[in-house]
């Protein structure tokens, strides 16, 4: 969580030119507004330099990351799309473009946190600052009580920030609050802001408030994911350490997944630049060396970067034998080409994965988008692998339209389907720092109905004894178990297979992490549910199932839901 600096740099510009300068003290006015005037008092912790002489420009690297958090206030855009153009249009350097990242990441998931202290320290709500001098105020916040940034280092540069960007007056007013956040550390703000009393430490439980501040995450997002660990089997008196655990992972930066496409992508080159070997995935690596997209094979797409557990589900969808005719799971051997069908398949990830591997096994991808950019980001994506086989028959297909209204030729016909539904993203909140303030329960009623809708037409689209994946990138049970269950409740067709075991025949040490929890309960079935703070993946979840119509012997499960459809 904290990014240590060395001693050049963004994080202590302030420090270099703010050397040799006296002493002040705080002093407030008529109003109670504190003013930065004097030369004397105790040790120092921030400027006291006359404004003209005070750094007048913002540096390049907290710039991009102020212009990433007003990006994300003021247009409600995604971090992770805007700040790599920031990087590149203020042209920082590998550690000021890790410094930037660190900056801007960390103010947007510190935010419930930085609130609460700001709040203290502000005379009036914060709704009613300008939205920019907030971010500013953030991103102060986050340097004093998170990073090794010296006060005077951050309070110096925070404040050039916004007279540079936002004016003289702002200014005057960061400097003064900051300086109030300065006047205790970051232990003392949680000790006062969210103490753990004797009582509190010693309760069966946290108060949901205490960690939503300590662990900056909103309440009704904490008592989701505690639900979500007890729901998916994690042992009932592990779940209090586990959330605070899992609450921890959220904060920390992810490390750099990557793979290399299989029969397209080489690896050597990329771990020859520092990458090390993925423990997990199959052609995986993880790189802790910053940007990626100078690896050997990135720009090309032959490797990407891909979280491991979305890797995972990938190829798990691939290793389950059919059932009937033609599949490898016991029928009659089939003639035809497999057809595997990504119906959500934007931006392309997983998509890439899977035309990779339809590519090795004669079979064909279609992936389906209904957004136009995001449909051309999966025509992107998909540029990796070449569009046709030898025999001259496509590997791969984009379609630009709803899931939920699949053409009628495709009825039954899909081998294998990829549902990777739209979610609220609660597991990737490691990637995505703003969305945990973004999202809102109220969304799940919508999602919820969307997946389950997306779910009825890819069961329309499988064909019989075909095999079905329904991934989140969501851990809530709303999204994920109770989805399934309502699932086999509206199609008895449908039979749950055992995700976990197919899911651990890709990635056998994920037993050793504490295993990919699964809900029993469904026959011999399992979903199966992944954790950053075990697997160090994002939590995605999977559930496997196969649809009934002919026997399908080899199956790994008695199949309580065989067949009535
Ligand atoms: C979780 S993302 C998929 C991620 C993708 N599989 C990957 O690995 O890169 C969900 C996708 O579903 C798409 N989507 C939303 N509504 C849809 C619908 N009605 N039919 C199909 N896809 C939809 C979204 O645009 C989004 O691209």
């Amino acid at each position: 969580m904290i990014a240590e600096r060395r001693n050049s740099g963004p994080g202590d510009s302030g420090a270099r030119k703010s050397s040799g300068r006296g002493r002040s003290q705080d002093r407030r006015d008529e109003k109670g507004r504190t003013r930065n005037r004097g030369t004397s008092g105790g040790p120092r912790q921030f400027s006291s330099s006359a404004p003209s002489k005070r750094t007048r420009q913002a540096d390049p690297a907290r710039l991009a990351a102020f212009e990433t958090l007003t990006a994300v206030s003021r247009d409600d855009a995604y971090a992770n799309l805007v700040l790599p153009g920031r990087i590149a249009a203020h042209r920082l350097d590998q550690r000021d473009a890790g410094f930037a990242t660190e900056l801007a990441y960390g103010a947007l998931r510190g935010q419930g946190l930085y609130d609460a202290v700001l709040a203290v320290c502000v005379d009036r709500p914060l709704a009613q600052l300008d939205r920019p001098v907030l971010d500013a105020l953030r991103l102060g916040a986050h340097q004093l009580l998170a990073m090794r940034v010296p006060a005077h280092a951050a309070l110096d540069s925070t404040v050039a920030l916004v007279r540079d960007q936002i004016g003289a007056g702002p200014s005057g007013f960061v400097n003064a609050v900051l300086r109030k956040v300065t006047v205790q550390d970051r232990e003392a703000w949680l000790d006062r802001l969210a103490p753990l009393t004797p009582q509190v430490a010693e309760a069966a439980t946290t108060p949901d408030d205490v960690l939503a501040i300590r662990h900056s995450h909103p309440v009704w997002i904490i008592r989701a994911l505690r639900q979500s660990l007890a729901i998916h089997g994690r042992p009932a008196d592990r779940v209090k350490a586990e959330l605070v655990d899992l609450l921890e992972a959220d904060n920390a930066a992810p490390v750099v997944n990557l793979v290399a496409l299989p029969g397209l992508g080489d690896l050597d080159p990329v771990l020859e630049a520092g990458a090390e070997p993925g423990p997990l995935a199959p052609d995986s690596a993880l790189y802790h060396g910053g940007d990626a997209g100078r690896l050997p094979g990135v720009q090309e797409g032959t490797v990407r970067v891909q979280d491991v557990g979305s890797q995972l589900t990938a190829h798990a969808l691939t290793r389950v034998p059919l059932g009937g005719e033609g599949g490898d799971g016991g029928g009659e051997p089939r003639d035809a080409t497999e057809r595997w069908l990504d119906l959500c398949a934007g931006p392309g990830g997983k998509a890439s994965l899977l035309a990779a591997l339809a590519r090795q096994r004669g079979a064909n991808l279609l992936a389906n988008e209904p957004a136009d950019h995001r449909a051309r980001l999966v025509e992107r994506a998909l540029e990796a692998v070449p569009r046709h086989a030898d025999s001259g028959e496509p590997t791969w297909s984009v379609r630009c339209g709803d899931g939920r209204e699949l053409d009628p030729e495709h009825a039954e016909s899909f081998d294998r389907i990829l549902v990777d539904a739209p979610c609220t993203g609660l597991g990737a909140l490691r990637r995505r720092p703003e969305s945990r303030w973004r999202r809102q329960p109220s969304d799940l009623g919508p999602l919820t109905e969307l997946q389950r809708q997306l779910l009825d037409s890819a069961v329309g689209a499988l064909r019989p004894g075909g095999v079905l994946g329904y991934v989140t990138c969501s851990p809530h049970p709303a999204e994920t178990v109770f989805q399934v269950q309502d699932a086999l409740r509206r199609h008895p067709g449908l039979e749950l297979l055992d995700t976990t075991s197919f899911l651990t025949e890709v990635a056998p040490s994920l037993t050793e992490a504490g295993g990919a929890t699964g809900l029993p309960g469904f026959g011999d079935g399992t979903t199966s549910q992944l954790w950053p703070h075990l697997h160090s993946t994002d939590a995605m979840f999977m559930a496997l199932f196969r649809k009934a119509g002919s026997p399908a012997s080899g199956s790994r499960t008695t199949g309580s839901h065989q067949a009535e459809d």
